[in-house]
């Protein structure tokens, strides 16, 4: 039985999803890395917020994890490069918290232009501190996002209904986009020296780790607000205090610090900071919404192979997997046809779909005609990580797409290139959709692939069909099909004949020492 571990706190909806589809499900909240690593190998899936890191030695434990699902958006407590080296596919729920968080943003953002914990606080003690907090108003004000994804763009948008100015940096924000959204984009050192406000809404990366450091805090205008509700990392926490003892910062709201949970930090009880833990996505409403989608991905992923959200596989609906499913079979032993065969250093892997094929995703089986032909040349590749061990290794993967040209409705030819010579293996799905071969290097055959498989190639000269009979069945096996292709009379011919069981060494030798034989391989599918 398919099995999950949630080991973050996640709306019970999760729990549910989980259960109604047929899937057990344990609830852990709280365990060590070292307990991680020791129950990770009894689950299929593993269901995550912020706390639990999945880290690469979390992973290298996981020996039957298929998927780690991220109920919210960062994944940075997820190392995704040893994920996709293990074959876990990480997806996460891009939408399901990020008017939630804005929301936070902005409740933040007013927080420390009143200084509301503060002035609660000494309420609460009976001080009455009228005069003690003077705010500033956010009317007219310039609020510069760093980061105009879906959060920032929310922010950006109650921030001009607040009738704030927005100017935003975000590299990848197209001026079109900008307009649409009413936002001036401009360069970060315009927005550090523009802004009354400023808000964090990028994700933690090599490229964001530290954006907001001493120098930036040095072109920001004196006075300047900050709110960060996206990730700790992304400012320098020491520059930070600095900059607010020194009064460049009138104050800063943090929901996210470098470290957490962050049970201490020079940062606390100072009376500029405003401190939240890490409640951005804490609404009821983003809770379920994260929950419900990441138990359903992942049950769909874990039952019907469908991959939504993925951050390190392309999407496949279910109904889209069910269409795919053939095809995947027949790209799986085309790779593996071919990496059988395959003997010299690989130089590119062409993938040509033509007709009905192409009206599919084809990245799925790309990826599945990669796995197929690296399985039998390096251990521990599969669809997840295919296309990335291939690009490590500096195979190109070329993949064209055409209209149907020959006898065939739908076809796939997958073409190896190694550094000594250049292979083919082509295919189709008969109407049955069953996958057959029909070309192996540019020769015309019609065969079924099975579990054991005989591929010859010899020259066409009569009596090797008899010969290669004989041997088979002087061996104790049993022929189940038989076929045979050629160039040309008297050229290059092939067999591919299924047999019962394997053939062992002394049978391959047998065959290969054969009149006319010029190379013999017992296959396996
Ligand atoms: N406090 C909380 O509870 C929550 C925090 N978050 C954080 O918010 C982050 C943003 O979430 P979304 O808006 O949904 O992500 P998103 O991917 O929609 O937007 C991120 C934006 O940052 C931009 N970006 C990337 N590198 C940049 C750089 N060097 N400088 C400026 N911009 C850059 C991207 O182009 C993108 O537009 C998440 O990665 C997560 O870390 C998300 C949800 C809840
Ligand atoms: O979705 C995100 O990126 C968040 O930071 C939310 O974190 P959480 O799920 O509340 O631990």
């Amino acid at each position: 039985m398919v099995k999950v571990l949630i080991s973050d706190k996640l709306s019970p909806l999760a729990k549910e999803i989980f259960e109604n589809r047929g899937i057990e499900v344990d609830q852990i909240v709280g365990l060590t890395p070292e307990q991680l690593i020791e129950a990770i190998p009894r689950y299929d899936g593993l269901a995550i917020r912020s706390a639990t890191k999945v880290t690469a030695d979390v992973l290298a434990a996981a020996s039957n994890l298929k998927v780690v699902g991220r109920a919210g958006i960062g994944v940075d407590n997820v190392d995704i490069k040893a994920a996709t080296n293990h074959g876990v596919v990480v997806m996460n729920t891009p939408f399901g918290n990020s008017i939630t968080t804005a929301e936070h943003a902005i409740a933040m953002m007013f927080a420390v232009a009143r200084q509301i914990p503060l002035a609660n606080e000494s309420t609460h003690q009976g001080k009455w501190e009228k005069s003690r907090f003077m705010g500033v108003e956010l009317t007219s004000k310039t609020l510069g996002v760093i980061g105009c994804g879906n959060i920032g763009a929310i922010a950006a948008d109650r921030a001009l209904g607040l009738k704030m100015k927005v100017v935003a940096f975000d590299p990848y924000l197209s001026v079109e986009r900008a307009e649409e959204l009413g936002v001036e984009k401009v360069e970060l050192d315009e927005l550090l020296a523009r802004a009354d406000f400023i808000t964090l809404h990028t994700p933690l990366t090599d490229g964001t780790r530290g954006i907001l450091n001493a120098d930036a805090f040095a072109k920001m205008k004196d006075g300047v607000r900050i709110v960060n509700c996206a990730r700790g990392g992304l400012i320098d926490e020491d520059a930070l205090l600095a900059a607010l003892d020194n009064g460049k910062v009138a104050g800063v709201a943090l929901d996210v610090f470098a470290v957490e949970p962050a049970k201490a930090s020079p940062l606390f009880g100072h009376e500029k900071v405003v401190a939240t833990p890490h409640l951005g996505a804490s609404t009821s409403e983003a809770q379920v919404n994260v929950a419900v989608q990441v138990a359903e991905q992942m049950a769909d992923y874990l039952l019907d192979g469908a991959v939504t959200n993925a951050l390190n596989m392309p999407s496949v609906s279910a109904e889209e997997s069910v269409r795919l499913a053939p095809y995947m079979t027949l790209a799986k032993q085309l790779g593996s046809f071919a990496g059988q065969l395959t003997e010299h250093a690989l130089q590119s892997i062409q993938i040509e779909y033509q007709g009905d094929v192409t009206e599919l995703n084809t990245r799925p089986l790309t990826a599945i005609v990669v796995e197929g032909l690296l399985q039998p040349l390096m251990d521990c590749v599969n669809m997840v990580n295919a296309l990335a061990v291939a690009k490590e290794r500096d195979i190109d993967i070329i993949e064209t797409k055409h209209d149907a040209e020959g006898d065939y409705h739908t076809y796939i030819k997958v073409t190896v290139t190694t550094d000594k010579q250049e292979r083919s293996v082509a295919g189709t799905l008969f109407a049955d959709k069953r996958p057959r071969i029909v070309s192996v290097k540019d020769i015309l055959v019609d065969a079924e692939l099975a579990p054991n498989m005989l591929y010859v190639s010899n020259e066409d000269l009569p009596g090797f069909i008899g010969a290669l009979g004989t041997t088979l069945g002087d061996a104790g096996l049993n022929i189940a099909t038989f076929s045979l292709g050629r160039a040309n009379a008297g050229g290059e011919a092939i067999a591919l004949v299924a047999i019962d069981a394997a053939p062992n060494d002394k049978t391959v030798l047998a065959v290969q020492s054969l009149p006319h034989v010029k190379q013999v391989r017992a296959l396996k599918f």
